[in-house]
């Protein structure tokens, strides 16, 4: 049980309708999880509105109420507070309710469309190897040190983060890295969070659903760099045209990076294959097991990190030569009859562009390359036929199927991706609307040293389809249909 007052604390009022020195047990923006002596905050969102379901909230034993707007009725004993953005306030009140658990570790939040998963696991995992204690909150997973839990989003809500922040202080975690995604920061998840520092990874095409246009996109991930304080850090990507636009704003100090312009960390590839690349990091060699220049980039942002964050140069130059790729990033299989299948999360046209340009430079003679691609449903449209073109312009063989539908046709979606292939291309792209109908055929096609990649799913053990999740894994398909046809 806390004080209300103290869990407003910083929380910008604009009205007061009861008793704030009243104690609460838990705060919810669900009406449907409030109980007796709960605090309820209605929130609107794209399919209902939080403010509808007051008065169900105050039913259910919820002592009081935050809201943008005052419902007519006021019940007598419940406080009702109302605010400017219940999101906002939601997130101080959760960072409050969980004793401001940022501020007692070093928490960096990484942004971008790509790389922020691969970054933040990476860092994780160099830190641990460094002998400390780390937190995590990915895509992927979110850990306490050596515990993990499972997630449901990027950045998950404001509740979410805090909680397991708290956990994370508990265990005695010193540092911890976190994704922001433009949904995370738009929704003010991250507000009120006190950040060591912000990486930017890049910005390109995805979520123009959500945020309408490019420039909205880019300028909802700069919030991020706009919130740090003066003794945070700012790293950003010198060689994405918005890089520059991040660091414009902040407080932090700033810092940079890159492989094609003059940075304060800077990278090279000296040479590359399948199994990893040998970079130049500053005037230091290091093998990295992570291939492509967007892992170039990536070991750079990390390196760049591991140093800000006060690690020895030798010792975080050793440990980066250990890191493994993450779970369904560019993770890769050689089957006896010497096909290669690669599996990667590759879900926007850069990433799928990136993808397929690294698996193209370790082609030696006249291997193919086969691409067995989807799109998400409920997701992005105008994304589909950019990879739909990407894939069939830049593979020998291209299997258009289907990602995660949701609530859409994935006969539509995979004609939309159709629409964006060029007629020279025509000619390689296939439809196989099942996926493992697809992974099978993709298998079926290739020959010796031929590569196959299947993109756009990468860690996911599911396949979603009208919410219903129903067990799939593409690595586990692929390497699984190649044994059966070598048996
Ligand atoms: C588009 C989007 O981001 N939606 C998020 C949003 O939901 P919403 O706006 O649809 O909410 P809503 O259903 O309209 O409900 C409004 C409010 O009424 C409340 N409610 C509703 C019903 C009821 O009976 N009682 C009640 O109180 C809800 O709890 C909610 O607070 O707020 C919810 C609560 O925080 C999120 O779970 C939900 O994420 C959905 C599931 C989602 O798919 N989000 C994706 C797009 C997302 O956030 N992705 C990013 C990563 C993207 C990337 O970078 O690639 C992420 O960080 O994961
Ligand atoms: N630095 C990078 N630049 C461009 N593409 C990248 C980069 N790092 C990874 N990718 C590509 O993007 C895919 C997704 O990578 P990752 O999961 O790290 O990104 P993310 O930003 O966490 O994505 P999400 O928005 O889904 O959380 C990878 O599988 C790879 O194809
Ligand atoms: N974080 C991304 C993941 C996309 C993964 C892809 N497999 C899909 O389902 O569209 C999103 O929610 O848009
Ligand atoms: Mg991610």
């Amino acid at each position: 049980m806390k004080l209300l007052k103290d869990i407003l604390f910083g929380v910008r009022l604009s009205a007061v309708n009861g008793d704030t020195n009243v104690l609460v047990n838990n705060l919810h923006f669900d009406s449907r999880k409030v109980e007796m002596d709960d605090a309820f905050i209605a929130v609107r969102g794209l399919i209902t509105d939080g403010h509808k379901y007051i008065q169900k909230a105050v039913e259910s034993g919820a002592k009081a109420i935050v809201c943008e707007e005052f419902p007519e009725l006021l019940v007598n004993g419940i406080t009702y507070l109302k605010v400017e953005s219940s999101n906002e306030a939601l997130a101080i009140m959760a960072s409050n309710f969980y004793d401001n658990p940022s501020k007692n570790l070093k928490l960096v939040g990484v942004t971008g469309t790509n790389g922020k998963t691969t970054v933040t696991t990476l860092l994780s995992n160099l830190f641990e190897k460094a002998g400390y204690k780390v937190g995590l909150i990915s895509t992927i997973k979110i850990k306490v040190d050596k515990k993990e839990y499972d997630t449901s989003h990027t950045t998950p809500d404001a509740l979410t983060i805090n909680k397991h922040l708290k956990l994370m202080n508990d265990a005695g975690v010193e540092y911890c890295f976190m994704e922001a995604s433009s949904h995370g920061i738009h929704q003010k998840r991250t507000k009120g969070l006190t950040f060591a520092g912000a990486v930017f990874t890049n910005l390109s095409h995805d979520h123009l659903d959500y945020h309408k246009t490019f420039a909205e996109y880019r300028d909802t991930k700069k919030v991020l760099f706009d919130e740090l304080s003066k003794s945070a850090f700012a790293l950003t990507n010198l060689d994405d045209k918005n890089g520059m636009v991040m660091l414009q704003n902040t407080k932090a100090k700033k810092h940079t990076y890159a492989l094609k312009s003059f940075a304060d960390f800077r990278a090279q590839i000296l040479e590359h294959q399948l199994d990893g690349q040998l970079l130049k990091l500053d005037d230091n060699e290091v093998w990295s097991k992570l291939i492509g220049n967007f892992n170039a980039y990536n070991m750079l942002a990390i390196y760049a990190t591991g140093t800000l964050l006060g690690l020895e140069k030798m010792e975080l130059l050793q440990l980066l030569s250990q890191l493994e790729n993450v779970d369904g990033r560019f993770q890769h299989y050689v089957s006896k009859g010497k096909i290669t299948a690669i599996v990667d999360y590759a879900h926007t046209p850069d990433a799928l562009k990136n993808v397929l340009n690294t698996i193209n430079t370790l082609r030696t003679g006249n291997e193919s390359v086969i691409t067995v691609v989807g799109c998400g449903g409920d997701r992005d449209g105008s994304k589909r036929p950019v990879m739909g073109h990407i894939a069939s312009e830049l593979s020998n063989q291209a299997i258009f199927t289907s990602d995660n539908p949701r609530s859409e046709s994935p006969t539509k979606i995979i004609e939309e991706m159709e629409a964006g292939v060029e007629p020279q291309n025509v000619r390689k792209v296939i439809a196989i609307e099942n996926r493992k109908q697809a992974i099978k055929t993709a298998c079926k096609l290739a020959m010796t040293n031929d590569i196959i990649l299947v993109a756009g799913k990468g860690h996911e053990t599911y396949q979603e389809t009208n919410g219903v999740r129903t067990d799939f894994d593409d690595f586990k398909e692929v390497q699984s249909a190649l044994n059966e046809l070598e048996k």
